[in-house]
């Protein structure tokens, strides 16, 4: 699973200043080549220290971390879903991504104009969200047409159909971000295809001045308090300094981000943010042929942790030998870590833990 995120927010808050920072500063996947033809889309690796200890002890091919999509689009005005300002067909792009960074913006600069002529988070953030709620509620409103003739004639999975697209533009009308509800699986079911925006988890990134780095400023504990009174994420960075540390040779750019006392890129912020918004998890396998990071969801037993390698290996899932990163840091070889009785079995049931590095045994 590659992890995929949209950027929406303000025109001129600094959206594509933010995307071409962590584009820049994360080495482009070698896994996702494709997806350098559209110069708005990004595909970069998810830095992870990790990987690099297990590097360090296990001679191996080649190192494959796992890998992030970003995609960045225009700004949204007011009336966006009424053709204003560019209008917003371009919500298209954002509609298959897994998580929404919604950029606001918390720096003051009269240089930079502010479509609203005073930088005030809250009503930023409405005024996006309203759109969000309209292209949505669009959407909506065209599969609630199309099942209604169908659910009229007595089609009972129609009927739910038309039941829970009406229930949802409903909640949307009465300014209900859809990622707020508790659907239950059959609604969940019935609104996936459509790709709704407002159902998806949101991380608020606050872009803060250079000056207002690591400070609980108005304006950030503004978004901040938006963020949790509606179950989102929240990561202050500045997309300027973000710009120019990604700009550096990697020597310079620890010095520098020490003198701005920022201990991880945007990148990897975001990274962090996205996988526990998403209740996300990371274990890898360490062997000659490669060292890879995977992605699953927290909770994850072995098995499915094996069919995110190959479909197959699920249903072949025979046992796991685990270990952690710590174990190989102490005993710096799998032979050292198995002889101090540390190399674990571990059977279909094993719920998979952050940081398990894995060999699967599969049948055949
Ligand atoms: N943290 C920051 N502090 C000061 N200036 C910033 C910051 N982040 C971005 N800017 C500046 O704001 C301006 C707008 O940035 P950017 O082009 O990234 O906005 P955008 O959200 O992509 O706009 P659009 O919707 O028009 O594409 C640029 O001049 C950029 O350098
Ligand atoms: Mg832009």
């Amino acid at each position: 699973m590659s992890l995929a995120a949209g950027i929406v927010g303000l025109p001129n808050v600094g959206k594509s200043t933010i995307f071409n920072a962590i584009t820049a500063a994360g080495a482009e996947s070698a896994n996702y080549p494709f997806c350098t033809i559209d110069p708005n889309v990004g595909v970069v690796d998810v830095p992870d220290a990790r990987l690099q200890v297990l590097h360090h002890f296990v001679k191996t091919q080649r190192v494959i971390p796992a890998a992030v999509k970003v995609v960045d689009i225009a700004g949204l005005v007011k009336g966006a879903s009424q053709g204003e300002g560019l209008g917003n067909k371009f919500l298209g792009n954002v509609k298959e991504t897994d998580a929404i960074l919604h950029v606001v913006r918390c720096f003051d600069d009269p240089d930079i104009i502010h479509v609203h002529g005073k930088v005030d988070p809250r009503a930023d953030i409405e005024v996006i969200e309203l759109e969000l709620a309209l292209a949505d509620i669009e959407t909506l409103n065209r599969a609630h047409e199309r099942v209604s003739k169908k659910a009229r004639s007595g089609d009972k999975d129609s009927i739910a159909e038309r039941d829970t697209y009406a229930k949802a533009i409903e909640l949307l009308e009465a300014g209900t971000m859809l990622r707020l509800v508790e659907w239950t699986e059959r609604e969940r079911e019935a609104l996936r295809p459509l790709f709704l925006i407002t159902i998806k988890p949101v991380l608020y990134v606050a872009n803060v001045a250079a000056d207002d780095i690591g400070k609980e400023t108005e304006l950030v504990a503004a978004v901040r308090a938006h963020a949790e009174a509606t179950g989102a994420g929240v990561v202050a960075l500045s997309g300027d300094i973000e710009g120019e540390i990604a700009g550096l040779e990697p020597e310079e750019r620890a010095e520098f981000m020490a003198d701005l006392g920022i201990e991880e890129s945007g990148l990897e912020r975001l990274a962090h943010g996205t996988y526990d918004l998403l209740g996300l998890q990371t274990y890898f396998t360490a062997g000659e042929k490669e060292i890879r990071a995977w992605t699953v969801k927290r909770g994850t037993k072995a098995p499915a942790a094996a069919g995110v390698i190959h479909t197959d290996f699920e249903r072949l899932f025979i046992r796991a030998e685990v270990y952690s990163v710590d174990d190989m840091q102490k005993y710096e070889s799998e032979a050292a870590i198995k002889a101090a009785g540390k190399l674990r079995v571990e059977g279909r049931d094993y719920t998979m833990r952050e940081g398990d590095v894995c060999h699967f045994l599969i049948g055949k």
